[in-house]
């Protein structure tokens, strides 16, 4: 933990010292982040084999329906070469559960007081969302170096991207919301983009109708 600790300089000189690890870290050389939404125990084993079969080790459950939770703990016990993160983690309890079911890191659509502290009491790699200079400052001052950029071709995408590269040269981005096939490229060429997230990698109909095989060919796309 202590290696990775980010240490940052605020305005006034004061040095902010975070000792929770970054999510990079984590990632290793994945730069595309799939996220999913997984509903049973079959569409776990049959994802978490599909996403594997193409080249990536990282996947972003969200807590969007009743299963996330379960989702994690099955994949995390199931497939010890993926990188588990949790996604749509919205409260302190939510966060809580996750890191309980095993989760690595914990990333959530935005960002509160509330969550960077429950994420530094329970020392768990956290990735929050933010979509303005004022929560990208809100970060800063909880020694974070790293965020999600959400929805980000919404508020800004690359444009946005390059405009927060100024006032905020040490801060590195996850853009996801509206990141696909057709972009991911522009937005990984940037150079405070350590990554990007996105849903195109795992549609839900493809999930729903078990097309393994069509996951593993989109994710071949981007790792190949
Ligand atoms: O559920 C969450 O916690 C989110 O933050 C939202 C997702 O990251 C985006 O909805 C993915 O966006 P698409 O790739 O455009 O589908």
């Amino acid at each position: 933990m202590k290696a990775s600790a980010a240490i940052l300089e605020s305005t006034e000189g004061e040095t902010i010292v975070n000792n929770l690890p970054v999510v990079s870290k984590l990632l290793g050389n994945q730069q595309v982040v799939p996220v999913v939404v997984i509903e049973d125990e079959a569409q776990a084993h049959g994802l978490a084999g599909a996403l594997l079969a193409g080249g990536v080790s990282v996947i972003e459950i969200t807590l969007r329906n009743e299963y996330g939770i379960k989702a994690i703990e099955l994949i995390k016990q199931s497939y010890p070469e993926m990188m588990v993160l949790a996604g749509t983690v919205n409260s302190a309890a939510q966060m809580a559960a996750v890191v309980k079911a095993g989760v690595d890191g914990v990333i959530s659509p935005g960002l509160t007081r509330k969550l960077v502290e429950a994420a530094q009491e329970l020392g768990v790699p956290y990735l929050p969302g933010v979509a303005s200079a004022s929560e990208v400052l809100l970060a800063i001052e909880y020694g974070l170096t790293e965020c999600k950029l959400f929805p980000a071709t919404v508020v800004g995408g690359i444009g946005a991207l390059k405009a927060f590269n100024g006032p905020f040269p040490k801060i590195r981005f996850c853009p996801t919301g509206g990141v696909s096939e057709s972009n991911y490229r522009e937005f990984l060429a940037l150079p405070n983009v350590m990554c990007v997230g996105g849903s195109w990698l795992a549609p839900t109909d493809l999930v729903r109708k078990g097309d393994w095989a069509a996951i593993t060919e989109l994710c071949k796309a981007v790792t190949a």
